[in-house]
């Protein structure tokens, strides 16, 4: 069985690590009716998560694009303004409201994940998948994102004032065991684009792409 103990065995899959999806049981086909993308930040779930939605015919929903817009300025100001404390509670609330959507793929904010409490309300209505990419790449992505300033500000944690290297390490060293505790599945992200990952994630999980060309 699968080390995240979920329902799948490992089958003979792409890069050995993958799993097959196989006699996936009622409550779990159900969840596929709501997909949630979790991850640190730059993993792609925005990306990933909008081509996912075009593939299996779902509607897409990114939570930082709906918070953007609820708090009527960019991240970085609610942050500098507000503080995160304001941020996670806007965050919060909103991740309760998404769990009642259903044929959606929703992008979450890699700090989504903080809300354990409902986290595992949303988890009960939807199929979480953890998009993981390893230190070097989530580096790369974060600097050449033109959207990193006004949508990632530094995060408070152990190594803070140390640099984006040390600081990215230190906050992937504090999440990862939360998103492989708070995940159905894990998909590597690294070597493949956002599209390969889409699809990756659609036959994984045993989704129907629609769409496919
Ligand atoms: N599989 C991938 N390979 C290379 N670059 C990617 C991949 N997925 C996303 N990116 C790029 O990385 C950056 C962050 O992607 P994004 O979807 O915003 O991540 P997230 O929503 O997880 O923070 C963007 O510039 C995006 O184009
Ligand atoms: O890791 C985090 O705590 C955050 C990740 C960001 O989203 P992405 O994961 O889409 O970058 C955004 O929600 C905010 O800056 C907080
Ligand atoms: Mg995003």
């Amino acid at each position: 069985m699968c080390a995240k103990c979920c329902n799948l065995t490992a089958g003979e899959t792409e890069r050995g690590k993958w799993h097959k999806v196989e006699l996936m049981n009622e409550a779990d086909a159900r969840r596929t009716g709501l997909i949630v993308l979790t991850g640190f930040r730059a993993t792609g779930k925005t990306a990933v998560g909008r081509l996912l939605a075009q593939l299996c015919g779902y509607e897409f929903a990114d939570t930082d694009a709906m918070l953007i817009k609820r708090m009527g300025c960019s991240i970085a100001e609610a942050i500098a303004q507000q503080g995160w404390q304001y941020f996670r509670e806007q965050e919060r609330l909103l991740l309760v409201e998404l769990a009642s959507w259903r044929n959606t793929v929703i992008a979450t904010g890699g700090g989504a994940i903080l809300h354990q409490q409902e986290w595992e309300l949303l988890r009960k209505q939807a199929f979480v998948i953890w998009l993981r990419t390893e230190l070097a790449s989530t580096l790369a992505r974060l600097r050449q994102d033109e959207n990193t300033a006004g949508q990632r500000p530094a995060l408070p944690c152990q190594a803070s004032g140390q640099g984006l290297e040390a600081e990215t390490a230190a906050l992937l060293a504090e999440r990862e065991p939360l998103y492989q505790a708070g995940s159905d599945v894990v998909v590597e992200t690294a070597e493949r684009t956002a599209g390969e990952v889409a699809e990756a994630v659609c036959s994984r999980i045993g989704l129907k792409q629609f769409n496919k060309n």
